[in-house]
């Protein structure tokens, strides 16, 4: 048995390099997100990121997203918003050792709101339902990288590695619902000048 995972990751806080800016079209993946592993993740390019973000390591991180609400129309309650809707998120950027791949990928999986009940909560384990969202290709998708939480592993079995992936997304929640991390999510109106200035940027898609 392996020993049990801390259940959040980063400090307080996000400190530098976070919060990181991302942005690009969602874009066709090798397609074993959703066929093998049950767990859907939109890619983005990372063709510059090691130009653009050299302290980037290869690793999983947790963060928040907004999808481009001209092309993605999302749901709500009230019905359909034209503004973008925030979500949490959990990501792995790397060459996913599991499937030893030659290029390095971005592959974001996006999570319910927090406010909703968690499908990757405890006791679940095997039978886990990730997130899906109705499909989102060329969609643009912003991105605020806001803590680490592991390098990336190969894995004895595809079982191992859902399983970890499972445990990702509790550990993204449960470092997000954290206020500091919390005010990216959900704007209270009392956000201080660069957590609003962030914001600002991840809802704007001109
Ligand atoms: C939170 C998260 C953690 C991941 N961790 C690993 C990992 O440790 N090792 C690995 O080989 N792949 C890891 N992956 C990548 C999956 O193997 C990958 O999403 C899958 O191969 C789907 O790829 P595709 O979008 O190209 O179809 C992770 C993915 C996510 C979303
Ligand atoms: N919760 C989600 N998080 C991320 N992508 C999702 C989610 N729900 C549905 N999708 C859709 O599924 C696609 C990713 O599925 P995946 O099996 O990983 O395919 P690919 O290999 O092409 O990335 C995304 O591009 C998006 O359109
Ligand atoms: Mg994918």
């Amino acid at each position: 048995m392996s020993k049990p995972r801390d259940p959040v990751a980063g400090p307080d806080s996000p400190e530098p390099p976070f919060p990181i800016r991302l942005s690009g079209p969602v874009i066709k993946g090798f397609g074993r997100g959703s066929k093998d592993l049950g767990i859907p993740t939109a890619n983005i390019p990372a063709d510059d990121l090691s130009e653009k973000h050299p302290e980037l390591t290869t690793g999983v991180y947790y963060g928040v997203v907004a999808l481009d609400p001209k092309t993605y129309h999302h749901e709500t309650s009230e019905g359909s918003t034209s503004t973008a809707v925030v979500l949490p998120a959990v990501l792995s950027i790397g060459y996913n050792p599991f499937y030893k791949n030659t290029v390095r990928s971005v592959e974001i999986h996006i999570m319910p709101a927090l406010t909703e009940p968690s499908p990757t909560a405890a006791g679940q384990e095997g039978h886990t339902k990730f997130n899906r969202l109705p499909d989102f290709y060329k969609t643009r998708l912003n991105l605020l990288i806001l803590g680490y939480i592991r390098p990336e592993f190969d894995y004895v079995s595809l079982e191992a590695l859902v399983e970890d992936i499972r445990v990702d997304c509790e550990v993204a929640r449960e470092s997000l619902l954290r206020e500091a991390y919390k005010c990216y999510l959900v704007d209270s109106g009392k956000t201080s000048g660069k957590v609003s200035e962030d914001r600002a940027w991840l809802v704007s898609f001109d």
